[in-house]
């Protein structure tokens, strides 16, 4: 099994990670099924829009100095209306292959967050996968709808416009044209290694500031608290100014292309006003300067598409990324069997490479039962939960669902039996019923009111305004702690799980409230078996089982006053201790 560092490392890939861009662009390119007949449309309207650019320009150009007949000047307009509606269509094509494929980005990389959870917000900075999701996919955007047609533009209306001018013109001239091109081409080539190697350095710091814009923002109350809203500010200004760093060679090399190709044009548009007459020199120098527009294409997408690729490589790893746990479990449950609902046997279970986090753990829940975890801080409970729910698997032993291991239980079919409600749950921005409905869509409006008296909910759903229509705000702003925390439980019922884990779900609820949440939780759900982590040992009461974790281990398991009795015992320190 690969260990959580190496994933780690496959979710965050170096700034100077030196994988070929040739390498990403094939990988994007594997990814456009479905869509290649369209972004084929985008790069024909192109090349038909700058061919159309190079006819008009000869045309004006043999007008002013031929002084055509009058019905030229209706081919000008008529063509140019023509040229208008190719480069609609590019746009249009464009575009919509780019946010085509933009959504669907999205979606693989969603997907591959939901293999990757509970690992993922827990291991990488949740700041920068809000980083990946939105802004790195958006950059995307360049080289799907401003890359290949120009790309395919540059290389088609130059290659035909020089046919052209051979045929027409004279070979000499063509050699000439061509000759001027290929500088057109290769300016944009100037220092491209350097501003590939920035842009991958750029879109790091781009992450690191988001990131830390959000803690910032998130931890606006701490900071202000500590008075240490000047210091998070010149850390930002000092990550800024690195960027920026970064970013300038990027912008001077830009300019200096800019300029060599400026000054190009300059001195042709000098030789042509120099020139009296139509000349093959004048006809041949005016295909050059209408082939500027195609040629110059290749500068303007060239930056944002290093920007873009890096972006690119940033999302694959992402992507890529292995499931942390796999599904491949085909396995359906009997529930004749009359087994512990949970079994741990012999597990051992560690992160990454770090030493043992659980050891040698055996344990059983039974059906129905109400079992409280206990330890001190660090002692490996929400581990265990977590082990319990499958976000993770143990290296050694295994746990089984009703005598099947978890593995071979589809996890579509786990998650709706095992149900974790952590101590900090996240509510949607969305109304309380809609919150309610996450897990069980089909949720009448009458099993809700059930579920908010069953947590003692209902009396404050009442008095909203909207009732259960009240729009509620992902951190429950509108909320307090314990009224979050209950709503999250009461969300959890309404899948009607088979297995309730409360990862201190109930610590910032006053002891009376709890008790009655038990209660009803006990009577309304007598079928569900509870496995209950908290500190407050003290508001267990005397017949309660509770089993005591220190170190990874299970050190004591039984009936709380029995093990308290034992004056030695963990429970009676942990008790004492309470
Ligand atoms: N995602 C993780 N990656 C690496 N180590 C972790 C991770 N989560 C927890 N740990 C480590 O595992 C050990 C046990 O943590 P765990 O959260 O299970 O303890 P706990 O008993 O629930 O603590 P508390 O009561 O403070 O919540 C700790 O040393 C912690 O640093």
């Amino acid at each position: 099994m690969p260990s959580l560092n190496s994933r780690r490392k496959r979710w965050w890939p170096s700034m100077e990670s030196t994988e070929k861009k040739s390498g990403i662009i094939t990988w994007l390119l594997s990814r456009t099924q479905g869509v290649r007949a369209m972004w084929m449309l985008a790069a024909l309207s192109r090349i038909l829009n700058q061919l159309l650019t190079v006819g008009i320009i000869v045309l004006i150009g043999h007008i002013l100095l031929e002084g055509g007949p009058f019905v030229a000047l209706w081919w000008v307009a008529t063509l140019s209306l023509v040229k208008a509606l190719f480069r609609y269509s590019e746009h249009y094509c464009g575009h919509w292959v780019a946010f085509t494929m933009l959504t669907r980005l999205r979606t693989e990389y969603y997907n591959a967050l939901v293999d990757q959870a509970p690992a993922v917000v827990k291991n990488v900075d949740t700041a920068e996968i809000s980083e990946k999701a939105t802004r790195d996919i958006d950059r995307i955007e360049v080289f799907f709808a401003h890359t290949i047609p120009p790309a395919l533009s540059a290389v088609v209306v130059p290659l035909l416009s020089i046919l052209w001018a051979g045929f027409f013109l004279g070979w000499p001239y063509a050699g000439i044209i061509l000759m001027a091109s290929a500088v057109m081409v290769a300016v944009p080539a100037f220092g491209r290694r350097l501003t590939w190697k920035k842009a991958r350095i750029q879109a790091g710091h781009n992450a690191a500031i988001s990131t830390h814009v959000g803690d910032s923002i998130q931890g606006l109350r701490e900071i202000r608290a500590f008075g240490a809203e000047g210091l998070r500010l010149n850390q930002w200004k000092s990550l800024e100014k690195r960027a920026a760093k970064v970013r300038r060679p990027i912008h001077v090399l830009a300019a200096f292309r800019a300029a060599i190709l400026i000054i190009a044009e300059l001195l042709t548009m000098g030789i042509l006003l120099s020139q009296g007459q139509l000349t093959s020199a004048v006809l041949a120098t005016l295909t050059w300067v209408a082939l500027w527009a195609p040629l110059r294409g290749i500068d303007d997408f060239v930056d944002g598409l290093d920007e873009a690729l890096a972006s690119a490589q940033r999302i694959r790893s992402g992507i890529e990324a292995a499931p942390v746990v796999s599904d491949t479990g085909t396995r359906s449950l009997d529930y004749t069997v009359s087994s512990p609902i949970i079994a741990l046997e012999a597990v051992d279970f560690f992160y990454g490479n770090r030493a043992f986090e659980l050891r040698e753990i055996t344990l059983a829940f039974e059906r129905g039962s109400w079992n409280y975890i206990v330890g001190v801080s660090g002692s490996g409970k929400s581990t265990l939960a977590a082990v319990i729910a499958r976000g993770w698997d143990p290296q050694l032993g295994q746990v089984t669902f009703s005598s099947v291991p978890l593995p071979q239980i589809p996890l579509t079919e786990l998650r709706q039996r095992v149900s974790l409600v952590v101590q900090r749950p996240v509510l949607l921005e969305a109304t309380l019923a809609e919150n309610l409905r996450l897990c069980q869509p089909q949720l009448s409006r009458t099993a809700m009111w059930e579920l908010l008296k069953c947590v003692g909910l209902d009396g404050w759903a009442h008095e909203l305004p909207d009732g259960l229509d009240e729009v509620i705000t992902t951190d429950g702003k509108n909320m307090s702690g314990g009224q979050i925390q209950r709503l999250a439980i009461a969300r959890a019922l309404a899948g009607k799980p088979d297995v309730l884990i409360l990862d201190e779900a109930m610590s910032q609820l006053d002891e009376v409230t709890a008790c009655n949440a038990r209660e009803q939780i006990r009577d309304r759900f007598p079928h569900i078996t509870v496995i209950e982590i908290s500190h407050q040992v003290d508001r267990i009461s005397g017949d309660e089982r509770i089993v005591v974790m220190d170190g990874g281990r299970v050190v004591e398991d039984g009936i709380k006053s029995e093990l308290q009795s034992d004056s030695h015992s963990y429970t009676s320190r942990l008790h004492q201790r309470a």
